[in-house]
């Protein structure tokens, strides 16, 4: 496992501090993230693979900044987005997941193995030679995982990568996050997709407010919303 250190990270976007203080040192395997819309959890999964960076303090995935050495960090973490069309690039869906390997300049047979066995992990070989943008959703949200996955990362970052997606394909994404033999952050809404995770962090107005294993950081997360409801009248 990767250790993701955040030490007194802040960031700031104009006037406005969307974290603060953030403190944490994660080492397990399965780690949830979740918390109220505009609270933090995009920012702090960004952090992690320097899509976004500290505007103080410093975010270490094992010895590397990654605002130093984000090229390293980002080949052992790897990152899935709610919206799988925002990272898929190529015609098919065997161009889009070797474009991954590109950079690695390695045999073209050595690609296509790596390819071929990833598609064939996720139950979409059929799919190889399919034009990437006549997919549904759930088998488009399988091929930016399977792009992911080829490069081999230490690490999987993921935010709401289910939020798109019908209860039957959520599911089936689910299911295949829960067999990755990778480190996984998850951030999500869907609570129940992170009820048997090893540490659930709970963000609220850019802080880390619970910090737990699950049953207890969800069942914070339920009162905060009961008393956000209470203090606002009942209104959504
Ligand atoms: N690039 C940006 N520029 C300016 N403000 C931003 C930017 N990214 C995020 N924000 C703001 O930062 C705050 C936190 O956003 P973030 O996306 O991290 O929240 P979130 O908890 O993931 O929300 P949601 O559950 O709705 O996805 C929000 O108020 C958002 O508008």
């Amino acid at each position: 496992m990767a250790r993701l250190r955040f030490e007194g990270v802040g960031v700031r976007f104009g006037d406005a501090r969307v974290l603060d203080g953030i403190d944490l040192d994660l080492t397990e395997r399965r780690i949830g993230v979740v918390g109220a819309n505009g609270s933090g959890k995009s920012t702090l999964a960004r952090l992690i693979n320097g899509l976004v960076s500290p505007t103080s303090g410093r975010l270490l995935v094992d010895d590397l900044d990654v605002a130093r050495e984000g090229r390293a960090v980002r080949r052992r973490v790897g990152f899935v987005f709610t919206n799988p069309d925002s990272q898929i690039v190529m015609p098919t869906v065997r161009e889009d997941v070797a474009f991954t390997l590109r950079p690695r300049k390695l045999p073209k047979a050595e690609t296509s193995a790596r390819v071929d066995a990833v598609l064939d992990r996720l139950g979409i070989a059929h799919l190889a030679d399919r034009p990437a943008h006549h997919l549904s959703g759930g088998q488009k949200q399988l091929l930016a995982l399977a792009a992911v996955l080829v490069g081999e990362p230490d690490v999987l970052v993921a935010d709401e990568p289910t939020t798109l997606l019908d209860a039957r394909n959520a599911r089936e994404i689910a299911a295949r996050f829960a067999e990755l033999p990778q480190q996984v952050l998850l951030v999500t809404h869907q609570l129940g997709l992170v009820a048997d995770f090893d540490r659930v962090l709970v963000v609220d107005a850019g802080r880390i407010v619970a910090d737990d294993e699950p049953g207890p950081a969800l069942a914070f997360y339920e009162r905060l919303l009961d008393a956000e409801d209470a203090a606002s009248g009942g209104r959504p």
